[in-house]
């Protein structure tokens, strides 16, 4: 079964083929299909946008994963707009925010959750969701990863996200427990759907 995987995130994408490797699936980029912007409130609403998005437009099943940051000093943010966090244009400086944010902050607890979406032409969705908590470092550590990685200790860890291999992270992280979730669910292989798009 051909899947493709609605993101253009190079790290996402990185660990969700080395997650699903050995599963039989054949993941493809999704080229030129443009994404709709999120515009939604949750994880779920724009997982479910890029996911359907792409496999309306490509006719195929398509995986879609919306994450983000929850910062617990700052009331959970900025979770759902992780992504450009303070309006700025890479992860260095969304980094370099976030640690301005935190300056003298105590309580340094985080929480980093995934929901990963697996939509069919046919409108079906199956939705499955990861976290992974921690702390937040002072300044980063490691060269892995993306996003937050080298500010994150998981619990349990002493190292960074960022100074773990893509195998070491996916074992922990809440990407990698939502794509646990999705094999474990498909351990028979994808089901054999009507993919006839609605629309
Ligand atoms: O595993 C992770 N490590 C570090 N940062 C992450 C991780 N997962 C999500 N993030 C952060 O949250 C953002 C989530 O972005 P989103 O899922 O909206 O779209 P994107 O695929 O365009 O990046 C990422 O850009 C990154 O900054
Ligand atoms: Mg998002």
């Amino acid at each position: 079964m051909n899947v493709v995987v609605a993101t253009s995130n190079t790290g996402k994408i990185r660990e969700i083929e080395e997650a699903l490797q050995g599963t039989g699936w054949a993941l493809g980029p999704l080229g030129n299909v443009p994404l709709p912007e999120e515009t939604g409130a949750t994880y779920e609403e724009n997982a479910a946008l890029k996911a359907c998005a792409a496999a309306l437009i490509t006719g195929r099943p398509a995986l879609a994963d919306d994450s983000g940051i929850e910062v617990e000093a700052l009331q959970g943010e900025p979770g759902v707009y992780s992504a450009r966090y303070g309006n700025r244009d890479s992860d260095v400086e969304r980094n370099v925010y976030l640690l301005e944010k935190l300056r003298g902050e105590k309580n340094r607890r985080a929480k980093f959750v995934s929901v990963v979406i697996l939509a069919y032409p046919d409108g079906h969705l199956e939705t499955y969701r990861g976290e992974l908590h921690g702390t937040l470092l002072e300044g980063p550590r490691g060269a892995n990863g993306f996003g937050y990685d080298p500010l994150f200790v998981p619990d349990g860890d002493t190292r960074t996200l960022a100074e773990l291999t893509v195998a070491e992270k996916r074992a922990i992280s809440h990407r990698g427990r939502a794509l646990a979730a999705l094999r474990d669910a498909h351990r028979s292989g994808l089901p054999e759907r009507d993919i006839t798009p609605i629309l």
